[in-house]
């Protein structure tokens, strides 16, 4: 089991222990200044191709809850914008807060979202395994979804009804052919800059793509989420929450607008 969490004793603040990476120079997440943004006119448009969408399950690895794909060549890809190989989609997963008023990780002004969506792909073009590429300089992409709360978000309610039988860490249900697409915002807008994984062992091998479009999931879906535990049966109920990493120092990175 992972020695890091996301306690008082466990928590970010921690984590250069274990892995001294975390004071690195391309940390993620960070806060997004939009004035300080550079549009950048040689992005081309993201291309998603998440036709082929074989999920496998859905699974409390116990900071997170995540939904698997296969690892196979027609699977579904992301390529274009700022990527200059097709990288494929390994698993998404979620961060968030005790209440609807923060969550994310990546902030926006300062501004702090109710959840997070990380949909993480790795490049199948220069790397053979998902291992290798975690820990190249850009061996993995992760596309950045806020959520805020609204209306309920029907493409959603598979995975926040199926959050009952994950309820605690280290379980694991069958969760067939979902497609993320449906996440996505409407606008692909997006901003782009050099990163890091969020969570240990903090690789500083990701290409972040980040929405600016929220989309919206009802109050009481986000609800679900923080039933989920972090413990396992027989342990002290510890509730998920909160599983969110702070914005990190820039260091100097520029972040790139796909729009103007
Ligand atoms: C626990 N870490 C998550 C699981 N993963 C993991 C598992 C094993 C090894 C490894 O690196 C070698 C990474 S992962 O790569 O799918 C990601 S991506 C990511 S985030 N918040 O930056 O998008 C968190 C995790
Ligand atoms: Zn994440």
């Amino acid at each position: 089991s992972n020695c890091w969490g996301y306690g008082e004793d466990d928590g970010p603040f921690f984590w250069h222990k274990g892995y001294p990476i975390a004071q690195g120079n391309r940390q993620s997440p960070i806060n997004i200044v939009t004035s300080e943004t550079v549009y950048d006119s040689s992005l081309s448009p993201l291309i998603v191709s998440y036709e082929h969408c074989t999920s496998i399950s859905i699974s409390n690895n116990g900071c997170s809850v995540a939904v698997e794909y296969a690892d196979t060549e027609q699977g579904p890809v992301i390529e274009g914008g700022p990527l200059s190989d097709a990288y494929r989609l390994k698993q998404f997963h979620f961060h968030w807060g005790h209440k609807d008023y923060h969550g994310s990780e990546h902030t926006v002004d300062g501004k702090t979202y109710a959840s997070e969506l990380h949909l993480v792909h790795w490049n199948t073009s220069k790397y053979q395994t998902f291992r290798e590429a975690a820990a190249a300089s850009d061996g993995l992409a992760v596309l950045g979804v806020f959520l805020e709360a609204g209306e309920e978000h029907q493409g959603l309610l598979k995975i926040t009804d199926a959050l009952n039988m994950v309820k605690f860490k280290g379980r694991t249900a069958d969760l067939k052919e979902f497609n993320p697409k449906c996440l996505l915002p409407k606008n692909l807008k997006y901003w782009t800059y050099p990163g890091s994984l969020t969570t240990p062992p903090l690789h500083e091998s990701v290409i972040w793509i980040v929405f600016e479009e929220p989309i919206e999931v009802a109050k009481k879906q986000m609800e679900k989420f923080r039933m989920l535990l972090f413990s396992q049966e027989e342990e002290d109920e510890k509730f998920m929450e909160n599983n969110f990493r702070p914005p990190q120092p820039l260091k100097g990175r520029q972040v790139c607008a796909s729009y103007n």
